[in-house]
């Protein structure tokens, strides 16, 4: 079995589990944040309606919640949707609620690894579709809907088919110029974005092994966008130390046999990769950076669960340092921490010196919902992973995905740029 198959297997109670096969698993860790929880209590809701008692969840200890997508309070009805979630985890005894204005807070796919929320061996199964993020750390991380979510908060269990899994195996470095993003935006141009459609994508190969743990999340986040039903990692080294400076040490990895089976093994070579971007309105819609050099752009924006990590701000301030933008550039780390970091190490300075603005953590302009959405026929570069029609505001507007190499040299120059291009 590989390492999917492994997880899904001990969470059954099973020795051996094969794609296809459908089991009940134990659940280790569920998240709703400020759009899945309201949706997951009007289920609470009408299961009272037809006379069932709700009054607690399986285990508080084993729930967290995230404010992340409407804060700062978007509108009335965002400000009423974190009522609702503070009543609930208040009424629960859930104590891992991470609220926007006190201390810590950020976007729920960044705090599960920022504070460890999820480690390798677990299931964890939450109410976003960008769930299969912290498959990165070796655990099976899985996005499910609101009915889903309610009967796992009240039953601490829920069904999977088992996936079929794609290996894609990296061999050697990235070069310097070439991040996660632009790997995972030519595989999802290559298989395209029903590719992985109710699969598994594992990453591996020396590429993978030579890779942080940031570029690994940024890889298994946008799995979702080529359908999959998760991303996942084998842990090693790294990945312990990773937990380790987060103070965990205790858990029970899991990692495929030897002999391991994979529907299909894709290859790619490190160092051939280059700077890729995906024009609108697909994350497969892909050419490579240079080719776009012409497109002229109204903002760029670094942000959100794939491309506002703390490495992903320092690439970004890397090219920003002692330059200044040409176009109004955003730029929102994706959690509190991240932020403090950046401020500590001078990249906010170095950020606003150059005349971007630099915002709180928020999924807003990502899914354009407040705090930077795009007016008709505006274009945007962006460190996101979604470019639909509108995603990031008017329906007309134009979003363009990129690395934050790229998204931060093209706000330098005011067009799509290669970072090797940039003078
Ligand atoms: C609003 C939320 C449910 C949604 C998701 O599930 O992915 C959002 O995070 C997104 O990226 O589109
Ligand atoms: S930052 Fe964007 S992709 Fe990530 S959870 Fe928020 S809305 Fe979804």
């Amino acid at each position: 079995m590989n390492i999917t198959e492994k997880i899904l297997a001990r969470a059954s109670g099973k020795t051996q589990v094969s794609p296809g096969d459908v089991v009940f698993v134990n659940v280790d860790k569920v998240m709703v944040h400020d759009v899945s929880g309201p949706g997951v209590l009007a289920v609470f809701e009408k299961l009272r309606k037809k006379g069932m008692v709700i009054d607690k969840v399986w285990d508080p200890e084993r729930v967290w919640v995230a404010e992340d997508h409407f804060v700062p309070a978007a509108d009335k009805i965002s400000a009423q949707n974190v009522v609702l979630l503070t009543n609930f985890t208040k009424q629960f005894g859930i104590k891992r609620h991470f609220k926007y204005g006190m201390g810590q807070y950020g976007i729920c796919h960044t705090l599960s690894h920022e504070e460890a929320m999820v480690l390798p061996g677990e299931v964890y199964v939450g109410g976003d579709s960008h769930t299969n993020t912290t498959g990165a750390l070796g655990a099976f991380a899985a996005g499910l809907g609101h009915t889903d979510v309610a009967y796992v908060l009240l039953n601490g269990k829920i069904w999977f088919k088992v996936p079929e899994t794609l290996f894609f195996k990296i061999n050697g470095k990235l070069p310097d110029h070439v991040m996660a993003k632009d790997l995972i935006l030519k595989i999802i141009g290559d298989i395209g974005t029903d590719g992985a459609a109710y699969k598994t994508m594992q990453f591996g190969g020396t590429g993978i092994s030579e890779m942080s743990v940031e570029s690994r999340l940024t890889l298994t986040n946008m799995t979702t966008e080529a359908g999959a039903k998760s991303g996942i990692v084998e842990p090693d080294l790294k990945i312990r130390e990773y937990l380790a400076a987060r103070g965990v040490t205790k858990y029970d990895e899991v990692h495929g046999d030897t002999d391991a089976q994979y529907e299909k093994i894709y290859e790619y070579e490190g160092s051939e990769m280059e700077p890729v971007v995906a024009k609108p309105f697909s994350p497969a819609n892909t050419v490579v950076a240079r080719d776009l050099s012409s497109v002229e752009l109204d903002k760029a924006y670094i942000g959100s669960c794939t491309g506002a990590k703390l490495e992903d701000l320092q690439a970004a301030a890397k090219i920003l340092k002692g330059r200044t933008v040409k176009i109004r550039t955003e730029i929102l780390p994706a959690a509190m921490s991240i932020f403090r970091k950046a401020m500590d190490t001078g990249l906010l300075k170095i950020f606003m010196d150059a005349g971007a603005v630099v915002g709180p953590p928020t999924c807003g302009a990502c899914c354009g919902a407040h705090m930077g959405v795009l007016a008709k026929d505006e274009i945007c570069i962006s460190t996101t992973n979604r470019n639909f029609p509108g995603r990031m505001g008017h329906v007309e507007s134009q979003t363009y995905l990129a690395s934050p190499l790229v998204a931060a040299a093209s706000a330098v120059t005011g067009k799509i740029t290669d970072p090797r291009d940039l003078k």
